[in-house]
């Protein structure tokens, strides 16, 4: 595969504040990469440089092949935004505020006219398509932000938090939408999200605090990396399990009469499970979660 966004050193300062403090990273085309961080990390003000609404004060950045700083309109040409915020018009209706932004991009009228039905269709906005912005839903609002996003079919999809605040479900549904784009249309995806459980199904995941680059890797390769697994057992006889447990050095805790037993790798637990043979009466593997991961690389829990 090859890399549809190369990013390197890339700097940017407010005054005494280093919110991106050279940054080196890459995409590969085609995927879904997952920007994580707390709060402040520095996640926006680094798309915020890609997508050529930030100057970077170094660094450099290649994005579809266009030279950031030097091939901006290249840049803009072959990527969607879809901001926290909206920046669509409230009283227009969805089908208006979709042909105003298509009339951004030198379009024949029948051109125009394609464009939006190609990208409502992709957003699954059809429904509400002539409502007023205004009226609708988080969840409907959000696919109309995507609408948008797609106007001019671009390779890169930027979305900055797509799914913060809306309810489980709408969510559920917006990711749905987001993965069919990856899925189906070959579309490069490029997000940040605060929900575990959608990064830990990124193709590619780079977790980010104070500005600078802590981890990168996909979810099994940082699960491995930065969370453990445990083997809980459950023994018949409990110090024969412990006098086990010593003698491998093997280190445990006790939670309730089970053996806790964290692992580095889930294939550890065989030749303990083995090495207890008859004496156990129960027993579970827990896997390392993206949360643990996140706690053990930043120190604090994600926001939800
Ligand atoms: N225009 C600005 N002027 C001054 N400081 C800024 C500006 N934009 C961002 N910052 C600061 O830079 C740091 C990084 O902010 P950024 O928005 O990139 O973080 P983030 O990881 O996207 O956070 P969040 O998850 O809250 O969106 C923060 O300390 C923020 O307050």
């Amino acid at each position: 595969m090859s890399k549809i966004i190369e990013v390197s050193g890339l700097q940017k300062s407010f005054g005494e504040l280093r919110a991106v403090q050279g940054v080196d990273f890459y995409v590969e085309e085609g995927s879904l990469f997952a920007f994580l961080g707390p709060n402040g990390a520095g996640k926006s003000t680094t798309i915020d440089m890609l997508t050529t609404q930030l100057k970077p004060d170094a660094g450099e950045a290649t994005i579809s092949g266009y030279k950031l700083g030097r091939e901006d309109d290249g840049i803009r040409s072959s990527i969607g935004i879809v901001f926290q915020d909206s920046l669509l018009d409230p009283l227009l209706t969805v089908k208006e505020n979709l042909f105003v932004r298509g009339s951004f991009y030198n379009l024949s009228r029948s051109e125009l006219k394609a464009a939006v039905a190609r990208a409502a269709a992709t957003a699954d906005v059809g429904d509400f398509l002539n409502r007023p912005y205004g009226k609708l839903s988080g969840g409907q609002r959000r696919r109309a932000d995507i609408a948008r996003a797609l106007i001019h079919t671009p390779k890169v999809l930027f979305l900055d938090e797509p799914t913060t605040g809306l309810d489980p479900q709408t969510r559920k549904n917006v990711w749905t939408t987001i993965r069919q784009l990856q899925k189906e249309q070959g579309m490069t995806i490029f997000l940040t999200t605060h929900y575990m459980e959608e990064a830990a199904q990124a193709d590619y995941i780079i977790i980010m605090d104070h500005g600078k680059v802590l981890a990168g890797g996909t979810p099994y390769e940082l699960k491995e990396r930065y969370a453990t697994d445990l083997l809980k057992l459950m023994p018949h006889n409990a110090e024969e399990l412990q006098a086990y447990l010593q003698s491998k050095a093997l280190d445990y805790m006790i939670v309730s009469g089970v053996y806790h037993i964290p692992l580095k790798q889930t294939a550890h637990a065989l030749p303990i499970v083995e090495g207890c043979g008859a004496n156990i009466a129960g027993i579970e593997i827990v896997s390392g979660t993206m949360d643990d991961v996140f706690l053990n690389l930043t120190g604090t829990e994600v926001r939800s």
